[in-house]
């Protein structure tokens, strides 16, 4: 890979409310293509989502983020008590962009993630699924050359799904570089290029998808992958 990456995170620890989360963390993500964070519940993948973007500071180790917009599409959505077009205009604000502009790049936003119908609609009154699908919507019309989604499709029914993807995989042709964090080991296979696998807060492999999908060198990896609980041996042990 010859052109810097997207995001670089290099020893990055952060503790919170007393307990190490990321443990000198390393994670690079290319500038082009998908790549998929992977690993069990608590491994620490949101909390990376959220260094990345600047929500957290870590403790120590660095974090470089390449310069232009970044889109993060949250777990559970913010969304403001306005319709759905005006919570997709609103991402727009500060893109000076003319009011026409704007209106056609919220029209197609919408109309892109089968919500151009619901346009007028009160965006907190929406189903989980189409609010999340709303998110996307806003994500897409910033146009981002970064975008950070945590398990975008982890509510949605098997059309929707098959729409983010879509989207997500345009999104990263266009030159977006992506993150997705993803239980969806299907998803990953079909969108990223790049797999990395988080244990206890540490990148314990990252490489091609095929070749960690299906040939994971290490046993936190191989563990994630064929579904062995950590809490079950725990368990057994007492
Ligand atoms: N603000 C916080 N204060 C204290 N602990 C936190 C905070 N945010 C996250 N954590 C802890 O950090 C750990 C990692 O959380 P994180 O949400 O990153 O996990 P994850 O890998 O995304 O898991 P999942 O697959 O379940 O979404 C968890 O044990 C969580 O309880």
């Amino acid at each position: 890979m010859s052109a810097e990456p997207a995001i670089r995170l290099d020893g990055v620890s952060l503790a919170l409310g007393g307990r190490p989360i990321l443990d000198r963390l390393t994670l690079d993500v290319p500038a082009r293509g998908v790549t998929a964070l992977i690993g069990p519940n608590g491994a620490g993948k949101s909390v990376t989502l959220r260094v990345i973007d600047g929500l957290l500071r870590p403790d120590s180790g660095a974090v470089r983020v390449s310069p232009g917009r970044s889109a993060f599409v949250f777990q559970r959505t913010a969304l403001v008590r306005a319709s759905a077009a005006a919570n997709v205009a609103l991402a727009l604000a500060s893109l000076g962009l003319s009011r026409r502009e704007r209106g056609e790049r919220v029209a197609a936003a919408l109309a892109r993630v089968g919500l151009g119908h619901r346009a007028g609609d009160a965006a907190t009154r929406f189903s989980g699924g189409e609010q999340q699908r709303l998110a996307l919507a806003r994500a897409w019309a910033l146009r981002p050359a970064l975008l950070l989604l945590d398990e975008p499709t982890a509510s949605l029914d098997p059309g929707a799904t098959a729409i983010v993807e879509d989207l997500v995989a345009e999104m990263a042709r266009g030159g977006t570089a992506v993150l997705l964090v993803s239980h969806n080991l299907g998803q990953v296979a079909r969108l990223a290029e790049t797999v990395a696998v988080l244990e206890a807060g540490r990148t314990v492999e990252q490489g091609p998808t095929r070749t960690i999908l299906f040939s994971p060198r290490t046993p936190e990896a191989r563990a994630y992958l064929t579904g062995e609980l950590p809490w079950t041996s725990f368990a057994a042990a007492s």
